[in-house]
């Protein structure tokens, strides 16, 4: 199940609004088969290894199958992959963990055990459910796993008192911060960032087979339509919470599209734009924000995980990595549990999750 895990791991960057799976095929004779999940529209991953076992011309039956989610009973854009693994006559199938999809979970369980194959269910399901983190999230939730990134100075400051924060950390830590964006559905961040620095938020430093969806918060339709986000790879959706015909109409003629989602006081409704970003399929939205925005999304309890950069200097008084307080009490801090602390370039990251986000 391990060497599924790591297949499952290849398909991160191409799996999404998929899951990203991985199988390993072990035959009654011969080497393991390995397979992952192919770009949306092609093979899932017990699809692809058995495609590879056909193409080697290993026998399928009787053989023993890893595959780190249950595979799929119904028909989407690919047969269902139950189906698949009945016909290629397999003898044990051992799934990592169930389909947390409502409407299909347990049915190609029961499929496999109806035809006779023996399955178990629950190897790694830990490890499982965190390389689809964002899947499981849309699925039982209804809204993205929201993972926030902030490049910050040892001090906890994201720009000087002017603006200016480009750059606060290193060419490592940067390019591993594209590589987050890059699993990501879609990157997010708000009107004051667009309008101090003018960020594409694209992926350049690791090489995609996509671009992610890019998102701004934007109440009152401020974003220029001269912005370079608008002139850089892969498709913008600015969330307002106030139409302007005039605005709206330069955006879209930029290829931008609007959507409206009023809330309190003119500004954007925050949950209601996740659940709308999970109706377009994104797992995982990755957030580049402002002190501002950051604060906004921690205070209505809509963050799962932080992913900040620290650089080993000082930048004295400046920007937060969010907005929120003043607290009256220590009782009052919230507090977070580290997953991981690993150096990258001369920078730290430092994975980070609150209470109840721990997993999922
Ligand atoms: N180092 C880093 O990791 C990063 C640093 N930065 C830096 O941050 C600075 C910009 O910060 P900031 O101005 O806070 O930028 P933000 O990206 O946070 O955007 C701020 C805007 O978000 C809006 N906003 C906040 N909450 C909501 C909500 N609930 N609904 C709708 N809109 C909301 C605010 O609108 P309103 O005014 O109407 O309240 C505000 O105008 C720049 O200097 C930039 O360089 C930016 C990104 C990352
Ligand atoms: N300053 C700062 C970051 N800032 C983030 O990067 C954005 C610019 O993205 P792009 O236009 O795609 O290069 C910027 O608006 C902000 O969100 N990121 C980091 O990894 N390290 C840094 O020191």
């Amino acid at each position: 199940m391990k060497r599924a895990l790591e297949e499952a791991h290849r398909s991160l960057w191409h799996a999404p609004p998929n899951p990203a799976v991985g199988c390993v095929l072990l035959p009654t004779a011969g080497a393991p088969i390995l397979g992952h999940t192919q770009p949306p529209g092609h093979r899932h991953a017990e699809a692809d290894a058995l495609a590879r076992a056909r193409e080697l011309g290993v026998a399928t039956a009787g053989a023993t199958v890893f595959v780190t989610l249950e595979p799929c009973s119904h028909f989407g854009r690919t047969p269902p992959c139950a189906d698949a693994l009945v016909e290629a006559r397999v003898a044990r199938v051992v799934v990592a963990v169930q389909d947390p999809n409502p409407l299909v979970a347990g049915r190609g369980i029961e499929r496999l055990r109806a035809a006779g194959i023996q399955v178990e269910v629950g190897l790694l399901d830990r490890e499982a459910r965190e390389i689809n983190i964002g899947f499981f999230s849309r699925m039982v939730r209804g809204v993205p796993w929201v993972r926030m990134k902030i490049a910050a100075s040892l001090d906890g400051r994201t720009a000087l008192d002017n603006g200016r924060s480009q750059w606060i950390t290193g060419a490592a830590a940067r390019a591993d911060g594209h590589a987050w964006r890059a699993r990501a559905g879609a990157v997010l961040t708000g009107i004051g960032t667009v309008l101090e620095d003018d960020p594409r938020l694209d992926v350049r430093e690791v090489e995609t087979p996509r671009q992610p969806l890019r998102v701004i918060v934007d109440s009152r339709l401020e974003t220029p339509p001269g912005a370079r986000i608008l002139q850089s790879p892969g498709s913008v959706l600015i969330y307002a919470a106030q139409d302007d015909v005039v605005r709206r109409a330069a955006l879209e003629a930029r290829g931008a599209e609007v959507a409206l989602c009023p809330g309190p006081s003119g500004k954007v409704d925050l949950s209601a734009m996740l659940r709308d970003l999970a109706r377009r399929g994104i797992n995982e939205l990755h957030v580049e924000a402002g002190h501002k925005l950051n604060g906004s999304l921690l205070r209505e309890g809509l963050v799962d995980e932080f992913l900040i950069y620290l650089a080993p200097k000082l930048l004295g008084l400046g920007r937060e990595m969010l907005r929120f307080g003043p607290l009256q009490s220590l009782d009052e801090a919230v507090g977070l549990r580290f997953l991981e602390v690993q150096p990258v370039g001369e920078d730290l990251r430092i994975r980070a999750r609150p209470p109840g986000r721990e997993r999922f």
